[in-house]
């Protein structure tokens, strides 16, 4: 049976309207896509400690989790993804790609032209039925 991982990701806008995206490294899982930033939830997080926990791991800032954009599911080749997306803001700090190969502020209408993993397809689509 295929393994089962539940995921949340963070679609950060700043004030150009424009969507911080992050590029997975070569030596990931699901190398060279693009993502929303975030990661596993760990046992005793909710969706939303884990986001924070994550974005401060892997980019050295602090976010306030706002509003759930979606909640799907996709089946890779491998493994199983639940991936929950909310809004969030920066309040303090820089983003840095301390794992990421690249970080890149996109805007709305151009995120489907990023390789972005497929589980972030809905989420997208949601982004660009809001404006
Ligand atoms: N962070 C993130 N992961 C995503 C997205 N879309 C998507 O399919 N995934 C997949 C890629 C990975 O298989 C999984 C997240 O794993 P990860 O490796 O980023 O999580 P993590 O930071 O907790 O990793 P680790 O501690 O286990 O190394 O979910 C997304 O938008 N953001």
């Amino acid at each position: 049976m295929k393994k089962h991982i539940h995921v949340v990701g963070a679609i950060i806008e700043n004030d150009k309207n424009e969507i911080f995206c992050a590029l997975r490294n070569p030596h990931m899982v699901l190398a060279n896509y693009w993502e929303f930033p975030g990661g596993k939830i760990e046992v005793g997080e909710s969706s939303k400690q884990a986001l924070a926990r994550e974005i401060l791991e892997e980019f050295n800032c602090s976010i306030e989790v706002n509003e759930k954009v979606e909640d799907t599911t996709y089946e890779y080749k491998e493994f199983i993804v639940r991936l929950e997306t909310f809004k969030a803001s920066i309040i303090s700090g820089e983003p840095l790609a301390l794992e990421h190969t690249e970080i890149r502020w996109v805007a709305r209408h151009q995120l489907l032209e990023l390789n972005f993993a497929p589980a972030d397809i809905p989420s997208i689509k949601k982004l660009l039925a809001e404006k």
